[in-house]
Formats: structure tokens, C-alpha cells, sequence
């Protein structure tokens, strides 16, 4: 699964993607990265066909066996958990879509499990934006597709709950299942088997191991890599001569 070249400019705005390319690792949780405006979601619409790039080459599954879940999550407020259950369970076709088990079958801890109970009987408009947000990839990793895609699915999360949804994506990998996600909480990512994109500036400036990318700028903080790449992309000669 790759993007090659892609290109994309908003109507009467300069471009914003120039020349995007980068291949998703199928064994590994790739990471979508880039500072605020940079374009993340931008790209994940033109991926999934939300959006029409002006030019380049995307190599992914059809469609209907790839899962967005985008960041602006809508459900009337008057529904309940399990009504939310009930739709994206028929919508995928899932046998016994009206069980709980059917979706909570996976969880593992007790917190998890009375969570998800909990959930089930609560209207939407009750539940606080971190619990729609467990709640939503709880249900949606529950369908199987060849590639799911995340956006920004931990902000506004608790780190319980940011290690739940990072378990989550663990266990689609380790199912065979490819999964790109975009986020800000870098440090979720030292504990994973994690290959990072980069975007700044329109294109893609590092693609590769997170502990590697790390390694670059030797340092064990993320956010200090991040920083660091940033002044190397934006100005090259001072960040060479930075320690
Ligand atoms: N419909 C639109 N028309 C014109 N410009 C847009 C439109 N939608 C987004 N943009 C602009 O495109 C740029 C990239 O936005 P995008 O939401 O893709 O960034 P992002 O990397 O996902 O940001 P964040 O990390 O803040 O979520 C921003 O400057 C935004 O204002």
C-alpha cells in the first residue's frame, strides 16, 4: 500500500501536498506526524476519496474494505451506546450485531469490560468526548477491513485510554490487518513497533523507524525529535551546527 507524488491544493489556495510519497509497513503501526495545518487530515481525505488530489499515484485497498474514522465524530445525542453498536455492526454486516459480545468480546481488563457495559446504555450526548472516542474504536476495530485509518484518534484521551486504543491497533496488526493513524502524543509511540511519516511543508520529510528517527537526534523525547526535525527541515545549516 503506497502514495506516490500526490498532489492536492484546496479550491483558490496555493498547494498544500506537493509531492507526498510514502508506503505503509504492514507489520508495523504507521504514525502520521507534522505540526498543526501541516495537512494530515488533508491527506487522509484524499486517500480515502474524500477529497480529489490533482495528481499522483494511490496504491491502497478498495474503499469498502478500508475504515476512516475521521475526527469529527457525529452521532445524534439522543442515541444510545448500543444504538451506535446496532448501526456500524449492521452497516458491516456482522452476524449477532445486536450481542454485546460481538463487540466487546476482545477487551481484557474488568475496567474495560464494566466501561463498555457502561457505555451500552448511555446516550451520546451524556458520554464525555474521551469515552465517545473509546467507545467508537472500540466498536469500529470490531470490523474487518485491509486498512484502517485514524485521525487523531487519542486527543482529548486519557493515557488509560490512549494505551487501550494504542492495544487496539496492536492487536488489528498482529491480525494481519494494515493501520495508519495520525497523532500528536508522540510519546504513545515508545512503546510500539512504530514506522513514522513525516509531512512538513507538502511533502514527506522522514519515513522510518520511530526509534531510529529518535536515534538521529539522539534523544529518547519525541517531542524534542520533533522539534529538532522541524528546525533541520525549515533551516538545515543551524540545525547542523545544534547539539
Ligand atoms: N476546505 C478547505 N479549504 C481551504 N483550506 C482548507 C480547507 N480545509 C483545510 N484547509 C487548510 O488546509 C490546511 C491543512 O489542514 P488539515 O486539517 O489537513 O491539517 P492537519 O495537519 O490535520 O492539522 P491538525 O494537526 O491541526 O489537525 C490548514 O491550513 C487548513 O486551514
Amino acid at each position: 500500500m503506497f502514495v506516490q507524488h500526490l498532489q492536492f491544493a484546496y479550491p483558490k489556495s496555493r498547494a498544500l501536498l506537493h509531492d507526498v510519497t510514502f508506503t505503509l509497513q504492514p507489520n508495523k503501526l504507521n504514525v502520521l506526524i507534522g505540526m498543526n495545518g501541516s495537512g494530515k487530515t488533508t491527506l487522509f481525505d484524499c486517500m480515502t476519496g474524500a477529497l480529489r488530489p490533482q495528481a499522483g499515484d494511490i496504491a491502497l485497498p478498495d474503499q469498502s474494505d478500508i475504515l476512516y474514522l475521521t475526527q469529527s465524530i457525529y452521532y445524534s445525542d439522543e442515541l444510545k451506546g448500543k444504538d451506535v453498536a446496532y448501526f456500524i455492526g449492521r452497516l458491516a454486516q456482522l452476524t449477532d450485531f445486536k450481542k454485546q459480545t460481538t463487540y466487546s468480546a476482545s477487551l481484557q481488563s474488568r475496567r474495560e469490560i464494566d466501561l463498555f457495559h457502561h457505555l451500552w446504555q448511555m446516550k451520546v450526548g451524556k458520554m464525555s468526548a474521551g469515552e465517545k472516542k473509546w467507545l467508537f474504536v472500540t466498536l469500529l476495530t470490531t470490523i474487518p477491513r485491509a486498512l484502517y485509518m485514524f485521525d487523531e484518534p487519542t486527543s482529548g484521551v486519557d493515557p488509560a485510554t490512549r494505551l487501550h486504543i494504542m492495544r487496539r491497533f496492536e492487536k488489528l496488526i498482529a491480525d494481519g490487518r494494515t493501520c495508519l493513524f495520525s497523532t500528536h502524543q508522540l510519546h504513545d509511540l515508545l512503546h510500539t513497533d512504530a514506522h513514522v511519516i513525516f509531512l512538513h511543508d507538502g511533502s514527506i520529510v522522514y519515513e522510518g523507524d520511530f526509534q531510529d528517527w529518535l536515534q538521529t537526534f539522539q534523544t529518547s523525547d519525541p517531542d524534542v525529535a520533533f522539534t529538532k526535525m522541524l528546525d533541520l527541515a525549515t533551516e538545515p545549516e543551524r540545525a547542523n551546527t545544534m547539539p
